[in-house]
């Protein structure tokens, strides 16, 4: 069989995290195609239940025809029935069309505490045991099933699963994660008494809401897939365990979060490392804020000699700074990218003889000071890779764009910097920006892990440059 089809008999929990949506999640996550019934919709979210609505008992069973009727089931996880009329349809159901590999996760009360089936219910429950293939309680969930007072260490657990796997003629998985300790163990318990044992470490960690929801959502699928139980709880538990370990990274909610199913997909989907560059680069942006080059050209009270001196400098900068976008775009991957690099080196030379033209009225007979010279021999050190040329240009398009937005909001008819104010905030730059953005995106997207900490580390160092460069005085 390629893809199992898998049912969920359950409960909505709308934060994601447990019921019906950690069902899907998990089931797809272990190569299965997810279909739900809901039983219940809860109002809930990681810190707890709010509220609890039915639908009628009837509307289940319609459910679970419909889907029936189609479609060929290969397996069923039964999670919250919540109440007596709902468990006694889906016995019914299941005694009608006997669909192979039903899965029962007990569901009773929440990691939160709050009951998710009714006081009167537990009869009806326990009769439905004997119609699934495998039983999933928690050890809450096996005391109230055998009548017996909680199992606060594992071998009383296991006897208690002995018990009520013999008493229903049901397998029962017993679940460690209650219990404290550095490991979770679980295990198999058959009616006969044999026991296969899955151990594996606790990971430490606030997000484990769903974990029993999801666990049995991913062994009916994976028994479906395999027809083994102890192979399909064995990558069951290898998979959960991974997601236990991404689930507190997703930072979902103030209580127990959630834990991640994909996480094992998570390196296949593109992340925006310009983004985190960015981000990581917080402390220069607020540095160029505080300067009072940035204040005075916001406020117009910069002293014009100043001003020159950062227009000379810049003029000598963009000369250089056009060799480094050649650079890249004579490395260039592709032909977009080689006409766009090529585009941007030939602006800064266009762009540097306007600063000589429009505002220092002529070449300007000056040397590039040290802050500039260090800028430019790291530009020019940049590499050998494209990235990392790539990277490195990047902060002297996002910086500027940055800064000159807000610079621009200063501006009005008197201010004495404003024909410079408005070479900020061109839209053709920030278009431009925006391009470098994404073929830089694009290049650490296809980076490998040495190259993507060199294009960090280069997009870094010349935001540091520019910070130095915006600080110099004549
Ligand atoms: N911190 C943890 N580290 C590793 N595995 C864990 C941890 N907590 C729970 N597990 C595992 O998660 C699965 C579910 O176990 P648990 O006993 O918590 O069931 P549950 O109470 O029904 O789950 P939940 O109510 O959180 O949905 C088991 O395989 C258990 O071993
Ligand atoms: C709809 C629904 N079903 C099941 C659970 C149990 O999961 P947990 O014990 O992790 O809260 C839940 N909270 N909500």
């Amino acid at each position: 069989m390629s893809v199992p089809r898998v049912l969920s008999i359950a409960g909505s929990d709308p934060s994601g995290g447990a019921g019906i949506q950690a069902d899907l999640k998990a089931i797809a996550a272990n190569g299965g195609y997810g279909m739900a019934v809901i039983t219940a919709l809860t109002a809930q979210n990681t810190t707890g239940v709010t509220g609890v609505h039915l639908p009628p008992a009837e509307f289940v069973r319609q459910q679970l025809d419909v889907v029936a009727d189609d479609i060929q089931i290969d397996a069923v996880k039964i999670g919250m029935l919540a109440a007596t009329a709902t468990i006694e349809k889906v016995a019914h159901w299941l005694d009608d069309r006997r669909p192979a590999n039903v899965v029962l996760d007990p569901v009773m009360v929440s990691t939160t505490g709050s009951r998710l089936l009714d006081a009167g219910a537990e009869h009806a429950l326990r009769d439905l045991l004997h119609r699934a293939d495998l039983i999933t309680p928690n050890l809450p969930e096996l005391a109230v099933l055998c009548g017996e007072p909680l199992a606060t260490i594992w071998t009383d657990a296991l006897k208690q699963g002995e018990r009520l796997a013999a008493a229903h003629g049901v397998l029962v998985l017993v679940k460690g994660g209650h219990l404290s300790g550095d490991r979770s163990p679980d295990a198999l318990v058959a009616p006969d008494g044999s026991v296969i044992e899955f151990d594996a470490e606790r990971v430490e960690t606030t997000a484990t809401h769903g974990t029993g929801c999801s666990l049995s959502s991913a062994v009916a699928t994976r028994y479906a897939a395999t027809g083994d139980w102890a192979t399909a709880v064995a990558e069951s538990k290898a998979w959960l365990t991974r997601a236990l370990r991404g689930g507190e990274a997703l930072r979902v909610g103030r209580g127990q979060g959630p834990i991640d199913h994909f996480a094992g997909l998570r390196r296949d989907i593109p992340v925006d490392h310009t983004q985190a560059w960015w981000n990581a680069i917080a402390p220069v942006r607020e540095g160029i804020d505080e300067l009072p080059f940035v204040r005075g050209l916001a406020d117009g009270s910069l002293d014009e000699r100043v001003f020159r001196h950062y227009l000379e400098q810049d003029a000598l900068y963009l000369r250089e700074y056009a060799r480094v976008l050649a650079k890249a775009s004579a490395l260039a991957p592709t032909r977009a990218e080689q006409v766009f690099w090529a585009s941007a080196a030939q602006d800064c030379i266009t762009g540097e003889a306007q600063l000589h033209d429009a505002w220092l009225g002529g070449e300007p007979d000056v040397e590039p000071s040290a802050v500039n010279r260090a800028y430019l021999a790291h530009l020019a050190a940049a590499g050998p890779d494209y990235g990392t040329i790539v990277a490195a240009a990047l902060p002297c398009f996002w910086l500027y764009l940055d800064v000159g937005e807000r610079l621009a909001e200063h501006s009005h008819n008197e201010h004495p910097y404003r024909d410079w104010l408005a070479t900020y905030s061109d839209p053709g730059f920030a278009q431009a920006t925006a391009d470098a953005i994404s073929w830089a995106r694009i290049a650490a997207a296809n980076a490998n892990d040495e190259q993507l900490l060199r294009m960090a580390t280069a997009f870094r160092v010349s935001a540091e440059h520019e910070l130095a460069f915006f600080a110099q005085t004549p």
